[in-house]
């Protein structure tokens, strides 16, 4: 098993089990059509940020019950039938899927993935892509935040020893990059997708010698060029900085730069500012001051409040576990069911109107001002249907409906692109350094009273006036049958 081969089994047993009951039903080939989606945004944001794309390529291109796995499953208690096995042992995806590419800014209830093929096939991914979505789209929208609140500053990921197990690690590394992180201290992650490397030094390295400057000396023998001393194992102010601009000093003779120091401890602020001071006292201006210690956006911004004076931010712990909200609580919901030859939408009702879904399969599109170049909002359309760029839209709270907006001039972009055809990939995975340019150029298309991380203004995820007809339509059908008894 690598990172892509070896997870048919990594789905809820209830998948299988429904797989199963179709097929003895007779319906397992008949064809469904569900939406992957969230209904909340994370950490109290204006937006959150598509991951997660690359794996589930790679999940269902690989996709395929080993024979150590078709021996598992025969020997559950369930006792499926050896016939049903056989067909897994042949098991491949063989639907359509439509996805939003990585990097995008998406919005709660709109279909950030829409999948189509035999009600089987589709049941086994639900587990699988809700798992590396959710939590992908999750650290790529908290890399974002901090992305905002650290402006132009370098910032590098350090989580992995904090990480909710390895694949966490890898994956979130990979999301918090491609949504403006500049580097990792992971090196797996950067052999696998290349992502820049950079580290300092642990607590260990000092402690391991009689004294920190015979420390600070031998780290700066092995890298004079890229060296940066961690000074807060005893005393930050009186021991560490002053033995780290010794060093310097040794290393300007030498013909090299003390590259940086890191605080990793204190009053961040306090004594970024003062040993700011003394290395520019001492000739040492070109030595960056990087900091650690529990960082977060609120933290960063605090600190930038205070005018601290850090150039590099190394992020771990609250990145990589989306410490202040661990779930996105993304879902897949059953939209559409094929019946004679022609999709036919579903509905789940719920008594919280947010939680009712939108019906039949569907596309997304960004309606941009052409005037601005800004998004005014995003339309949610039934497939084959088109939006008439020449007349005015009107876009309205599909929930709370007398708050409406026209729009005049714009364009509409569809957000969900061909990914899968009958199986077959259609779509060319780009670089992940063409995902992170992709993802800086959208930041382009929303206001700041969207992107602010405070309260931020709502951005419009609309139905568009068929779609919204139809799906009344639909609640009051099913309210009828429910009443008729
Ligand atoms: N000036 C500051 N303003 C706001 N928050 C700060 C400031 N300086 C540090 N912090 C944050 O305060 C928290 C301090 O953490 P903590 O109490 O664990 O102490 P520490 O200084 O990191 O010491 P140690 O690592 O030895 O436990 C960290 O989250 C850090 O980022
Ligand atoms: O604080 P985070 O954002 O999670 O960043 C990673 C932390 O990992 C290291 O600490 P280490 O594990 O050596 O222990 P420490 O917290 O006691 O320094 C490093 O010094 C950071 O403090
Ligand atoms: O390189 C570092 O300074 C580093 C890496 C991981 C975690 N903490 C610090």
């Amino acid at each position: 098993m690598n990172a892509y081969t070896g997870w048919a089994l990594h789905t809820d047993k209830y998948q299988i089990t429904m797989m199963y009951a179709h097929w003895k039903n007779g319906s397992h080939l008949e064809r469904r059509a569900f939406d992957l989606y969230f209904r909340t945004l994370p950490f109290g944001n204006g937006y959150a940020v598509f991951a997660g794309l690359e794996r589930a390529v790679h999940y269902l291109e690989e996709l395929r019950f080993s024979e150590d796995d078709i021996r598992y499953l025969s020997k559950q208690p369930e006792k499926y039938e050896p016939a049903f096995l056989d067909m897994l042992r042949k098991f491949r995806f063989t639907g359509d899927v439509h996805g939003m590419l990585e990097g995008t800014f998406v919005f709660p209830n709109e279909p950030l993935l829409r999948l189509e093929g035999s009600v089987m096939e589709l049941q086994l991914l639900e587990t699988a892509l809700l798992n590396f979505i959710g939590y992908q789209t999750l650290v790529a929208t908290k890399a974002a935040r901090i992305r905002t609140i650290a402006e132009g500053d370098a910032l590098m990921e350090f989580g992995t020893r904090r990480a909710q197990e390895s694949d966490a690690a890898i994956w979130g590394t990979r999301a918090a990059y491609l949504a403006g992180f500049d580097a990792t201290s992971n090196l797996k992650a950067g052999d696998l997708f290349d992502i820049p490397t950079r580290g300092t030094h642990s607590h260990a390295w000092v402690q391991d010698f009689d004294s920190e400057l015979e420390s600070f000396r031998a780290f700066a023998h092995a890298f004079p060029d890229s060296c940066v001393l961690l000074v807060d194992t005893y005393d930050t102010l009186k021991s560490g900085v002053p033995h780290a601009i010794r060093v310097g000093h040794e290393l300007r003779e030498r013909g090299h730069d003390l590259a940086g120091i890191r605080l990793d401890s204190g009053d961040l602020a306090y004594l970024s500012k003062e040993a700011r001071r003394m290395l520019d006292e001492a000739g040492l201006s070109r030595t960056q001051i990087v900091a650690s210690s529990d960082l977060d956006e609120t933290t960063i911004q605090s600190l930038k409040n205070q005018g601290a004076r850090i150039d590099a931010w190394g992020v771990g712990t609250k990145l990589i576990t989306a410490y202040d909200q661990p779930a996105l609580g993304a879902v897949y919901k059953l939209v559409a069911r094929e019946r004679n030859g022609a999709w036919q939408p579903t509905i789940k009702i719920s008594s919280n109107p947010e939680k009712v879904t939108t019906p039949g399969v569907k596309n997304v599109y960004r309606i941009i001002d052409r005037d601005t170049e800004k998004a005014r909002g995003d339309l949610i359309i039934e497939e084959g249907h088109a939006i008439d760029e020449e007349q005015p839209l009107t876009l309205f709270h599909p929930i709370h409906t007398y708050r409406k907006k026209r729009v005049h001039e714009f364009h509409a972009v569809n957000l969900l692109q061909p990914i899968f055809r009958d199986g077959k990939r259609v779509y060319e995975l780009p670089s992940l350094q063409e995902i992170r340019r992709y993802h800086a150029e959208q930041r382009e298309l929303f206001w700041e009273e969207h992107l602010r991380l405070l309260n931020p203004e709502e951005y419009h995820v609309d139905l568009s006036d068929d779609l919204w007809k139809k799906k009344q339509e639909l609640l009051q059908k099913i309210y009828q049958t429910i009443r008729k008894g």
